[in-house]
């Protein structure tokens, strides 16, 4: 079996390549991950033996797709936090693995503080004995410190790779230094997020037939990729086959420990039960907050003990709950003890808390402190993902189908070349972009030929996967308010080779549809807080003020009006909006789609057709935004190990009703709950769905302002008039008549 050259018709159009050799050595280091190997190209014919013997040893496996496993070698791969940050985020995931080990014990508000002593730090713990107790158990316990699994699981991954390069006939195996692999560009790490870590995308099959070669495993590899592609490459298939086989095994050993922990915590909670303990975890009532103590820095792992005890206090409040206090009095405790913990202003980590029951709650704020996986966009464009995932591999790249529901996307596992300077990236074959992301543009499905608006498009990766979705053929406007991004923009669109797009840099509010409007589709991919991605952002933990989560939500109706009704319900093909966010807060999404269905009762909610993702909020807090909200979609980090983001899909069913626009009389996305033309949500959340009659029409895009138009028009003339020597007040007085002009220019905006 040969790596025929014909079969990399994605390299064979790049920029030259010429490894004639190439040797590495990768460690990734501090992820307990080696992997070395050495091997030699002559260009375009490699055997595909020794190809694919140095693959293995090359690339190394795929990381574990167990979270705390998962990030830690990514993170080292790609992104280096501050040390201090690095330190904290260490010392919270062994933190996780000392709570399944230990059993509940007791801690008070005192035991949480920490007073220095000689310039040595000492706890402040009036039960020095189960103080003494858990640090025992940490470091005794039947399981082995993080340290120590980790070199553990090092060595299986080796000798798992030797052992396949030896039955290979062997490579050289040349260690050589260490390799940085923190080399991706800002920009693209902008977009370089994400993977779901959802059953679906891995197949439940024995780990036996994982690096077989047989029919099964090369039909089971094939089965990963598009079906549209060419399936010819045996070769290619077998790489398929042995990436999914080893996520396979890895996924199976991520279950068994799951159960295990699983296991562990319920015999803790039996034994709880058994002696009857009710773990002292409330503060004092009276505690006097003027204490010397109380004003000492928290002790973060005495903190994380008391998180973990109070929820298992509030999955039994009858058997653990201390007699005389209530749930609520547990839920303030565990909120106030997150926010300190995580780092979360107290009003950001209640507003996030408030979304999750208290256990899921807490996953999600685990899940935020863990990048998400690096996941790459075929752009098919330029390339097929086979053919793309095959040039990658060749370059060291550990990757593998994002999942079932992408047909474009790669999940990077480990990579020995900078993803965002390979001469494949530079040749726009693929862009680094978080699979969340993908959401939104498969959600609006964009067909060719439409004409298509992306309201707020910078630096382009829906533009770009909408180009690639319309196979370059329509036409998309790439808008976005913000020039420097825009300069992004227009690069990404350069060179992923998008072809179909127009690029404009106006403040969509001011744009559409006043200057233009009458799309196929529209997507809003608005500004947001960015609560969905605090993993990629952690300075949104503490700068975003309560403000933010009024004056954010404001924009994002006005914008999502705009979207509206600059779409064209006559559309034969279209008339959709799609909104998304990149934030997980209720005042951005569900009730930024449910004011926005208030305001334009000729507007309904679709499904969105992702294969995936939670159901939107019905009601939230008292407020009710109606059963048809189960049809947008929500995606959490911890859930889906994605961005946290949000996407709704609209349809425009009829012209905007007359009036609609200023109907109150006030500026749009002023307030909600009105009531406007007979149409539109009460305070219940109740959508009122009156038909909206042809006679109500006032014009195609709704929220039309004649007078508006009419003085743009005047300006426009008089400047005309002007440039040709002529008397402005005499052109602008004939041109306006009976507005014929307006007349006129309307026709030509349909
Ligand atoms: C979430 S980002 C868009 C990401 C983009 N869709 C992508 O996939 O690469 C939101 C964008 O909205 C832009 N923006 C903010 N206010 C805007 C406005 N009034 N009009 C147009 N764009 C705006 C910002 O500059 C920012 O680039």
């Amino acid at each position: 079996m040969t790596l025929n050259s014909s079969a990399a018709p994605a390299t064979a159009s790049l920029p030259a390549f010429s490894a004639e050799r190439m040797s590495a050595s990768v460690r990734a280091s501090g992820t307990g991950f080696r992997a070395r190997s050495s091997l030699t190209l002559s260009s375009g014919r490699w055997p595909a033996r020794a190809a694919k013997a140095a693959r293995r040893s090359k690339q190394g496996p795929p990381a574990p797709l167990d979270e705390s496993l998962v990030t830690r070698k990514r993170k080292a791969a790609v992104a280096v936090p501050e040390p201090q940050l690095l330190a904290d985020k260490k010392r919270r995931r062994a933190d996780l693995k000392n709570d399944l080990e230990k059993p509940v014990k007791s801690v008070g508000k005192k035991e949480m503080v920490a007073s220095e002593k000689g310039g040595k730090r000492q706890e402040a713990i009036p039960n020095g004995k189960a103080s003494r107790k858990a640090s025992k158990g940490r470091g005794t316990g039947n399981q082995k410190p993080a340290q120590e699994e980790e070199v553990e699981s090092e060595d299986e991954d080796e000798a798992l790779w030797e052992d396949e390069s030896a039955e290979e006939g062997g490579l050289d195996d040349l260690s050589g230094g260490n390799i940085d692999l923190d080399e991706l560009s800002e920009d693209d790490l902008d977009n370089s997020d994400t993977f779901p870590l959802d059953a679906d995308n891995f197949l439940d099959e024995d780990d036996e037939e994982v690096v077989d070669s047989d029919a099964e495993d090369i039909r089971r590899g094939a089965h990963m990729w598009s079906e549209d592609e060419d399936e010819d490459d045996a070769e290619e298939k077998l790489t398929a086959a042995n990436i999914e086989g080893l996520s396979r095994k890895l996924d199976t050993k991520l279950a068994q420990e799951a159960e295990d922990a699983q296991a562990e915590l319920d015999d803790a909670a039996m034994q709880t039960n058994i002696v009857g303990d009710r773990p002292k975890v409330l503060e004092e009532e009276d505690q006097d907050e003027d204490q010397p103590s109380a004003h000492l820095a928290p002790d973060l792992q005495l903190l994380r003990t008391r998180i973990t005890d109070t929820l298992r206090v509030l999955d039994d409040m009858a058997s653990r709950g201390e007699p005389g206090r209530s749930r609520a009095d547990y839920i303030a405790q565990l909120l106030k003890d997150i926010s300190t913990y995580y780092g979360y202003s107290p009003h950001l980590a209640e507003k996030l808390f408030s979304l999750f029951p208290p256990r899921e709650a807490f996953a999600f704020f685990e899940a935020n402190e863990t990048p998400r996986p690096v996941v790459l966009r075929t752009n098919t464009l330029r390339t097929h993902r086979r053919a793309l995932a095959q040039t990658l591999i060749n370059r060291g790249v550990s990757l593998e189908p994002v999942g079932k529901w992408s047909k474009v996307g790669l999940q990077v596992f480990e990579s020995a070349v900078p993803l965002g300077a390979t001469p494949e990236y530079l040749a726009g074959h693929y862009m680094l972009q978080a699979a969340a992301s993908f959401l939104p543009v498969m959600a609006l499905a964009p067909q060719e030929g439409e004409r298509v608006l992306d309201m707020a498009a910078a630096p382009g990766g829906k533009t770009t996967h909408m180009a690639a979705l319309m196979h370059n053929t329509g036409c998309i406007f790439a808008n976005d308010a913000n020039k420097e991004r825009s300069t992004a923009l227009v690069g990404n669109i350069h060179r992923l080779g998008a072809r179909n797009t127009i690029v404009c840099s106006y403040d969509a509010l001011k744009a559409f549809p006043k200057i233009i409007g009458g799309f196929d589709r529209v997507l809003l991919d608005a500004p947001c807080s960015g609560t969905g991605v605090i993993a990629k952002d952690p300075s949104v933990k503490t700068n975003k003020t309560e403000l933010d989560f009024v004056r954010l939500p404001h924009m994002q109706k006005k914008l999502l009006l705009a979207a509206i009704d600059s779409v064209d319900h006559r559309s034969k093909t279209g008339g959709y909006v799609v909104y998304s966010t990149c934030s997980v807060a209720v005042e951005e999404n569900e009730e930024v789609v449910r004011y926005a269905l208030s305001r334009r009762p000729n507007v309904k909610l679709m499904d969105t057709g992702l294969p995936l993702g939670r159901e939107g909020f019905v009601e939230f807090r008292g407020k009710k935004f109606g059963k048809e909200m189960k049809m947008a979609r929500r995606f959490y980090p911890h859930v889906f190990n994605m961005d946290g983001f949000f996407v709704a899909k609209l349809k425009k069913v009829g012209p905007t009703p007359r009036g609609a626009v200023k109907a109150t009389g006030k500026k749009e996305g002023a307030e909600d709950g009105q009531k406007v033309n007979g149409g539109g949500v009460g305070v219940d959340g109740e959508v009122d769905k009156t038909p909206v009659g042809e006679e109500e029409v006032e014009d195609d895009f709704g929220g039309w302002d004649e007078d508006e138009d009419r003085v743009y028009i005047e300006r426009a003339l008089k400047k005309a008039a002007r440039k040709k020597g002529k008397d402005p007040k005499v052109v602008v007085g004939r041109g306006t008549q009976n507005g014929s002009v307006t007349g006129k220019v309307k026709a030509k905006r349909r």
